[in-house]
């Protein structure tokens, strides 16, 4: 059975919804503490959203240097599956694993609500299960979503089809719509939406997230 991580931060909110969502994926899931440098012989990591210390400085720009992090930041670099949910897509800009950065959200309000998305590639570890222009549902909550970068980043991300996820009404004000990345070999994705709140019948939300969570599986099954 895949054994999959999920990184526990002082100040993290949406861990145990990651861990259950894996749980329900049919793989185990493994709970992992920021600041021990082991990641328990996992297949796959997860960073979960919420406001890892306080988002004092800036989101995710403290955490980027727990102790896991290195050992997350080597795994990402041999190829290991890395998602980043939110709060864990901007540890991931913060950790260099991905390009760009978050700023406040344009018209400076937390924003919570269902966000419509468009998968725009396929091609990455936690994308695999679904199909390329899938239109899906999953519930977006924060305040500094604002995804930016570079002229000549932006054309790369694009070029290289690194854009994962884009906003189809955005509401932030990211640039090029976009909600989600990847890296260059696609093991590692970051997206604002938070899919581990989408996987269960019982809530009344879209299922939409559970196609993260089976892409990867379905990964590591190859
Ligand atoms: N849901 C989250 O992970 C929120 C991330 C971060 N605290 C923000 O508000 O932008």
């Amino acid at each position: 059975m895949s054994r999959i991580g999920v990184v526990t931060f002082p100040g993290s909110l949406d861990d145990q919804d990651a861990l259950r969502a894996v749980r329900l994926a049919g793989a185990e899931a493994v709970p992992l503490w920021h600041g021990s440098d082991s990641i328990d012989g996992v297949d796959a990591i997860i960073l979960p959203g919420g406001f890892s210390y306080g988002d004092y400085l800036r989101c995710g720009a403290i955490a980027r240097f727990s102790p896991i992090m290195s050992t997350v930041i080597d795994a990402a670099n041999a190829g290991m599956p890395v998602l980043g949910i939110c709060n864990g897509f901007q540890l991931l800009c913060e950790a260099h694993l991905l390009e760009g950065a978050m700023i406040r959200n344009a018209g400076q309000q937390f924003i919570c609500r269902d966000e419509r998305l468009r998968v725009e590639t396929i091609d990455t570890t936690w994308t695999c299960d679904f199909s390329k222009g899938q239109e899906i549902t999953i519930a977006l909550k924060n305040g500094e979503g604002n995804y930016q970068a570079s002229p000549e980043t932006l054309r790369k991300l694009e070029d290289n089809d690194q854009v994962v996820f884009r906003y189809l009404d955005n509401p932030n004000g990211s640039a090029n719509d976009i909600a989600g990345i990847t890296n260059d070999r696609g093991n590692v994705v970051g997206l604002m939406p938070h899919p581990e709140h989408n996987v269960e019948e019982l809530t009344g939300a879209s299922l939409d997230g559970a196609g993260f969570f089976s892409s990867v599986l379905s990964f590591l099954a190859r």
